[in-house]
């Protein structure tokens, strides 16, 4: 066990110290991708509750294991962050906080059982699911509560204790009350101006109760997390909640209560830490590779009845090797100011690959750049010894870690002269178009939007990714089918797309995207300067996980030359070639290839941004001169990447939206360029919604009923829109008036000449029944509208009827 020698005994409740190293979480998806299996053979009737229960429990067991074999062995020291679908749907489980809407779910004692929970996570027949949104700056996707004045509270520690008993002295983790309710939101029913944060003073029983529960059943310390605290939130005096809630959860605690333990992961909390530290609690996270800490709020952690600082050094939202000289300086210089200091990750470890072990295929220069999260325990382990022992007990890896990082700053394969002096080039002139009116008046006259009906059907790009399709892949990867037979198979998948949205009377089609395991790892690998993982799995929302690929050097098109090949125009080109309504083409946008992936640290991320611009622009021209008149470049992750802090929009927006124009200005006016948001919250970004200056722009719009149509007109959006009309999220199928309401409800407000009908997003993720039956109710409901629109004289009369 390590030893913290700044560490005298704390007066904690249960008077066990915080460990001296430790992780906010750990990957719980497991490193074969257990809980995925396991939950989607539970949700397909393969495996029952029992099962279940133990599939996830063996699981849970050996993730316990391995952090302790790798150093994380002090009580308490491995949090008990377990979630089987979502860590905010468990606070919602464990505080009773069911909405509405599902009040039909509660069990005869008021409490949310597993099967309740996964139909608030997936939706039923009767309903759709919970919204899911972005999880701050990242691209996991949380379940967003419903409150309201009259949502009932009562603490429900099942699942809760049911983590922590999975394995000896863990540390029960779940979200705080005060991020629970900022990241909620009003329920449809709440008066106008509802704030959820309103109900704290009704939550925190129910968190105290919780806490004395896992305390009576064993737990020492309780971590909560409060991640909203480093977000700038729009809440009068938000530091006097915050110190008042916490004062409350730390006040008159029994002899059984564990120690608190509050976490502000993902940024620097600024005005918000002081009142968490001074409210009584044991232990508070600090991020300190986002974050900082002045002289005075140093000072919070020193003296008497101080909490200990937890400092977050190590990376949690990276692959990087950490500098382990400067982390260990770091924490030096906070214990000599007189902090009792633990070493932990600065966010959950969740979002990182388990264990680089597992990535024999890597070249070995650059592997050893790399920790994923069994490595990056290592240094929390190795910086926590050092702490303690002195640096001579780790000159070998303070070595090893200097050497790596002095390798690969010098590494010339990270810089390729050709791309560095092309995007230095670049000027405005090379992210601007025409004017939007020009290019409207050149599409409706020569392009291929001129032929399409007011209110055109069309789908976001991908088609059901088929178990057949991904065994094909496989099979191709492993060698058991050749190129010619894998590429067969592709095509023979997007004949029968082309030939099925024809069928179903879709105006723009699309050829379904069956060449990509992922809409960034595919552009990853056709691209130069970065590399991608065979077993690199993150969870990016329940059972659904991403490979994020490691952008290690200058990007550019792979092939011969500086613009190298292009490589979907064999796919979109050959859907062309079957049929005579237009294909739309496919891609994904600078901004998203680089949230999506793990990218180099070396130089700003604009610089890097610009470089995969590039390598989209010249695809971009290949497919227009391949005949393709539409080209989509998605770019779901734009609000995703937005900077916590509003002192940081304005400068991400220049390079995010800059970006995004380079990749697509390169283009005649004739030709439309789509774009495609989704998984978020617009609210914030309206305005560079409008300057990515794309001709028409589809949004994920369904679950949240259009909200967004209203500020997006106030805002002066007046391109062509397609809000999503069915929430592609959840197999349930929308009836034509559910969809006819949705597209009828924007058509009151968007002209018929710029509005599409489309769902939230690509079909990938959708089996065939389902993606038939509501396309089919797409393309009725759109025939319906436009009806009821030219009924209304609202100017479609001289509009082609649709196809179909
Ligand atoms: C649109 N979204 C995306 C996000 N991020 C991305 N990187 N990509 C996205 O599309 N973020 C926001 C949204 C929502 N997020 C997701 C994330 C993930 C999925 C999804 O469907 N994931 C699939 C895996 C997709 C994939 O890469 N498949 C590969 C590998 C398939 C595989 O599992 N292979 C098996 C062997 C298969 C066999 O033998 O049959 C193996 O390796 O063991 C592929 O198709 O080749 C998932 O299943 O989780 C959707 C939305
Ligand atoms: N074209 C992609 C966008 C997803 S955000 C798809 O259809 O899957
Ligand atoms: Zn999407």
């Amino acid at each position: 066990m390590t030893e913290n020698p700044t560490a005298a005994t704390p007066a904690t409740p249960a008077g066990v110290p915080f460990p001296a190293a430790t992780v906010l979480g750990y990957p719980r998806i497991g490193p074969r991708r257990e809980l995925k299996k396991a939950l989607e053979r539970s949700w397909a009737g393969t495996l029952d509750a029992e099962g279940l229960t133990a599939e996830v429990g063996a699981l849970r067991a050996a993730t316990v294991d391995r952090q302790r074999e790798l150093g994380l062995t002090e009580p308490a020291a491995v949090p008990a962050s377990f979630a089987l679908y979502d860590q905010v749907l468990d606070a919602i489980v464990a505080t009773g906080a069911l909405p509405a809407r599902f009040s039909d779910l509660a069990g005869s004692d008021g409490v949310i059982d597993r099967a309740a929970s996964f139909v608030l996570a997936r939706g039923d027949v009767a309903r759709g699911p919970l919204e899911m949104t972005k999880w701050f700056d990242t691209n996991y996707h949380y379940l967003v509560p419903e409150i309201g004045p009259e949502t009932r509270f009562s603490p429900n520690a099942a699942e809760l204790l049911a983590q922590a008993a999975a394995g000896e002295g863990l540390r029960p983790a779940l979200v705080g009350p005060v991020t629970f309710l900022l990241l909620s939101k009003a329920e449809d029913s709440a008066p106008e101006g509802f704030d959820p944060l309103s109900r704290l003073d009704d939550l925190l029983p129910v968190y105290r109760e919780l806490i004395s529960e896992l305390g009576r059943a064993g737990a020492t310390w309780v971590q909560l997390e409060e991640p909203a605290l480093v977000a700038d939130q729009d809440r009068g005096d938000l530091a006097g909640v915050v110190e008042s809630a916490y004062r409350r959860l730390a006040a008159d605690r029994a002899e059984s209560d564990p120690a608190l333990f509050v976490a502000t992961p993902y940024g620097d909390a600024e005005d918000l830490l002081a009142p968490v530290a001074r409210s009584g609690v044991e232990a508070v996270h600090v991020d300190l590779v986002r974050g900082g800490l002045t002289a005075e709020q140093t000072a919070l952690f020193t003296g008497e009845g101080a909490p200990a600082l937890v400092a977050g050094v190590v990376n949690g939202r990276n692959i990087w090797r950490a500098d382990l000289d400067a982390a260990l300086t770091r924490l030096e210089g906070l214990r000599d100011a007189g902090a009792r200091v633990s070493v932990a990750t600065s966010t959950s470890l969740f979002h990182t690959p388990h264990d680089l072990e597992q990535e024999t295929a890597l070249p070995e220069e650059r592997r050893r750049w790399l920790a994923f999260a069994d490595q990056k325990i290592r240094e929390v382990a190795v910086l926590a010894r050092g702490l303690a022992e002195g640096r001579e007990a780790i000159a070998a890896e303070l070595d090893d870690a200097r050497a790596a990082l002095e390798q690969r700053a010098a590494a010339r394969s990270t810089r390729d002269a050709a791309v560095r002096e092309r995007a230095a080039a670049l000027t405005e002139s090379d992210w601007h178009r025409e004017p939007a009116e020009e290019r409207r008046a050149a599409q409706a006259a020569d392009g291929v939007a001129g032929g399409l009906p007011a209110i055109p059907t069309t789908t976001i790009g991908s088609f059901p990714q088929t178990a057949e399709i991904r065994a094909a892949r496989a099979a191709h990867k492993a060698g058991r089918l050749d190129d010619e037979q894998y590429v067969g198979r592709l095509r023979e998948e997007i004949r029968d797309v082309v030939a099925l949205q024809e069928e179903l009377g879709l105006d723009v089609l699309v050829h379904g995207e069956p060449e990509r395991n992922d809409m960034v790892q595919y552009f990853a690998e056709n691209f130069d300067g970065f590399d991608v993982t065979d077993h690199g799995w993150v969870q990016s929302y329940g059972s659904r996980c991403t490979r994020p690929s490691i952008l290690w050097g200058d990007v550019s098109r792979s092939g011969e030359g500086l613009r190298g090949e292009a490589f979907t125009v064999p796919w979109i080109g050959y859907a062309q070639s079957l049929t005579e309504r237009p294909v739309k083409g496919m891609l994904t946008g600078p901004v998203t290839i680089l949230a999506w992936s793990f990218v180099r640290e070396d130089q700003p991320l604009g610089e890097t941004a610009d470089q995969v611009a590039l390598a989209l622009r010249d695809e971009v021209a290949d497919l227009e001169a391949a005949g393709i008149g539409i080209v989509q470049v998605d770019e779901p992750a734009l609000r995703e990447l937005l900077p916590l802090r509003r002192r940081d929009h304005a400068d991400y927006l220049d390079w995010s939206v800059r970006s995004f124009r380079v990749a697509t200005s390169d283009v005649r006016p004739s030709t439309q360029i789509h774009t495609h948001l989704c998984y978020s919250e617009f609210g914030e970004v309206l305005s560079a919604i409008d300057a990515l200056d794309a001709d028409v722009t589809s949004v994920e719009a369904a679950r949240s009923r259009m909200e967004l149509l209203d500020p997006l007109q106030e805002a002066g959006f007046d391109r062509g829109i397609g809000p999503g009309v069915w929430d592609i999220h959840s197999p349930r199928v929308p009836t034509v008036d559910e969809v006819s309401t949705l597209l009828g409800a924007a058509a009151e407000v968007i002209a018929p000449d710029r509005l599409w009908a489309n769902p939230d997003c690509g079909l990938k993720t959708r089996a065939y029944p389902e993606t038939k039956a509501a396309l089919t109710h797409l393309v009725e409901a759109a025939g319906r509208v436009r009806a009821e629109v030219a009924a209304r004289g609202a100017g479609v009369s001289a509009q082609e009827p649709s196809r179909g």
